[in-house]
């Protein structure tokens, strides 16, 4: 069978990194182009599928630079919200044949965290976020603790929840953390995490804590080249790796 040509770009960084080991290590994959900020991009034309683990900043350059020149992307880069992806759409619909998976997270546990919060969402009068990283991250709130929040505010309001109860009319600025879709987003920057969520739930005299923590940055390697195997055959753009997994 021959094998996957796979480019990555942010090849130096912390998952860059990884996902280089990890696609070095699988049979059914050729590391063919390791491009950091400040190569030339053109690099990554020679791979069939590229990963994209870099900045939300240049991430939309990237991914139309690869749509443009048909190669598929598999993204784990945060930043994108509806008007990016349907940015991504419009890129899309103009190069038919070309496919595109965003995913906030690649970690199987976080994936399914986010699926049990949505599952147990309906059940409990109020949610919220707590989302924990190391102080080197880019953005806040974390992509997952968004996605996290958008797929809570549609179980919710699928199951015609009412507003959460929420009597606080005074706070210092921030200290109700990020109003996302109507749920409440605290991000935690700390020396020593990698990457941590809890969602709390509560109500009727109970209290549910879903927890996930990375604890090492090779958690993201098994959804990344699952992403890499299946995406020639996902038309178009899929948002979430959760659309891959028998879940
Ligand atoms: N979806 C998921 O599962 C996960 C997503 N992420 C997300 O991935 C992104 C990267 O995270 P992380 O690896 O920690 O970040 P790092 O800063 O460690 O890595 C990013 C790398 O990309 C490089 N870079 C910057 N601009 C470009 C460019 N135009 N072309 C190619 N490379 C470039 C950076 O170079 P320089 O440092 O010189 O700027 C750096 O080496 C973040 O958005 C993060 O939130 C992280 C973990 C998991
Ligand atoms: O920057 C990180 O580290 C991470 N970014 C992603 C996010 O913003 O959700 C995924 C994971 O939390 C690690």
């Amino acid at each position: 069978m021959p094998v996957i040509k796979v480019g990555v770009l942010g090849a130096r960084g912390r998952v860059g990194v990884e996902v280089c080991k990890a696609v070095q290590a699988a049979d059914d994959m050729e590391l063919v182009a390791q491009v950091d900020k400040d190569d030339p991009i053109e690099e990554i034309g020679k791979a069939e599928v590229v990963v994209d683990f870099t900045h939300p900043d240049v991430v939309m350059d990237n991914l139309r630079w690869c749509v443009e020149h048909g190669v598929h992307a598999v993204v784990g880069t945060t930043g994108f919200d509806e008007a990016r992806l349907d940015t991504v759409r419009g890129w899309l619909d103009a190069h038919p044949g070309v496919n595109v998976l965003i995913a906030p997270n690649f970690g199987i546990g976080a994936v399914l965290m986010m699926q049990f919060a949505r599952q147990a969402a309906r059940f409990f009068d109020s949610v919220e976020i707590v989302e924990l990283h190391h102080p080197n991250k880019a953005d806040a709130p974390s992509g997952t603790a968004r996605r996290t929040a958008e797929l809570v505010a549609e179980a919710r309001a699928a199951a015609g929840a009412p507003p959460m109860p929420d009597a606080t009319t005074s706070a210092l600025d921030g200290a109700r953390g990020a109003d996302v879709n109507g749920v409440r987003v605290h991000a935690v920057r700390l020396a020593g995490l990698i990457a941590h969520q809890q969602v709390l739930l509560g109500g009727g005299g109970e209290t549910l804590t879903i927890r996930h923590d990375t604890m090492d940055r090779s958690a993201f390697t098994p959804g990344v080249l699952l992403g890499v195997r299946r995406i020639r055959d996902v038309p178009g753009l899929t948002v979430g790796l959760e659309h891959l997994l028998d879940l």
